[in-house]
């Protein structure tokens, strides 16, 4: 029975995302007020500041980063693109991975500005705003591809996606909670994506805390799983990681804008055992 009710969760969260709009959701979640580069308090510069510190501390290397559920976005591997000679960018949606190609393959056709973005990580590595353009070159030429990820099947990329030993770090951004439909299922995802991680290599997890539903476009509304600290923790623990930090940021009352009923955004950097 279990499982009959996973197979009807999965498949109906499946059909939600069938009207996800790739360019509302970036207009939603992706402009001013959650990604204002002027704002100390704003969440895009917080989530930034996670990766970065987690890529640069000295303990992330390797060759091969996986971006599971890349979505519309890229900002999940602008600091890691420096450290892997190897970026694989992922999504469920056909429509999130042209949005992703039509960036790598030309500036002018994505739906968003990503310069900003690209601006505030390099001034996160010193390096100035004005190395932009080197930093935009060096993600175009570790992006190897844009493939299909499901992170419900056991197996959640395409076998001769990734080296049979595993990728040496992940990163995550929003996707596991937002395409379970409960619990159980969440914690089973983790623990399929655990299997594409070599052990020793990092997972870098950022999500939804208290979030119910989003809106991926207008009137496009997707359930979520909403998760506190301790399930994110317990989830970790469970399927193998050991956690080596978690951050929580609150979202303000002026970050609350009515695109969904996110409460707070975790940050946990794990390594696989
Ligand atoms: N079975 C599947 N396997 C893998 N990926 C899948 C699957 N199903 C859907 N997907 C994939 O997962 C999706 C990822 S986008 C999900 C958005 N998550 C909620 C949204 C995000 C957000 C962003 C920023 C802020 N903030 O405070 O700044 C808050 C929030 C909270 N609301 C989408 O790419 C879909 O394509």
């Amino acid at each position: 029975m279990e499982e009959k009710g996973t197979e009807k969760g999965v498949a109906a969260m499946a059909a939600c995302y069938q009207r996800f709009d790739p360019a509302a959701y970036l207009q939603y979640n992706y402009t001013p007020p959650r990604a204002d580069f002027e704002r100390k308090d704003s969440i895009m510069p917080w989530k930034l500041a996670c990766l970065h510190r987690a890529f640069t501390e000295g303990d992330v290397n390797g060759e091969l980063l996986v971006d599971i559920g890349s979505g519309p976005t890229l900002y999940q591997v602008l600091s890691g693109c420096e450290v892997f000679n190897k970026v694989l960018l992922t999504d469920f949606l056909e429509v999130n991975r042209q949005e992703l190609r039509g960036w790598l393959q030309d500036e002018g056709s994505s739906s968003l500005d990503w310069t900003p973005y690209l601006q505030h990580v390099c001034k996160l590595e010193g390096r100035g705003a004005s190395a932009w353009t080197e930093k935009a070159a060096k993600l175009r030429q570790v992006i190897m591809d844009v493939v299909p990820v499901d992170v419900h099947r056991p197996q959640p990329l395409a076998l001769d996606d990734i080296p049979s030993a595993g990728a040496d770090c992940l990163v995550s951004c929003f996707c596991l909670e937002s395409a379970s439909p409960d619990l159980a299922a969440f914690n089973r995802a983790l623990g399929h994506i655990g299997r594409l991680l070599r052990p020793g290599g990092h997972l870098l997890l950022i999500g939804a805390l208290g979030e119910s539903y989003y809106f991926g476009g207008p009137g496009v509304k997707i359930p979520v799983v909403p998760l506190n600290e301790a399930q994110v923790c317990a989830g970790l623990k469970e399927n193998g990681y050991i956690l080596i930090r978690l951050e929580v940021y609150i979202l303000p009352q002026d970050m609350r804008v009515g695109v969904d009923d996110v409460s707070g955004v975790f940050f946990a950097k794990a390594r696989k055992e």
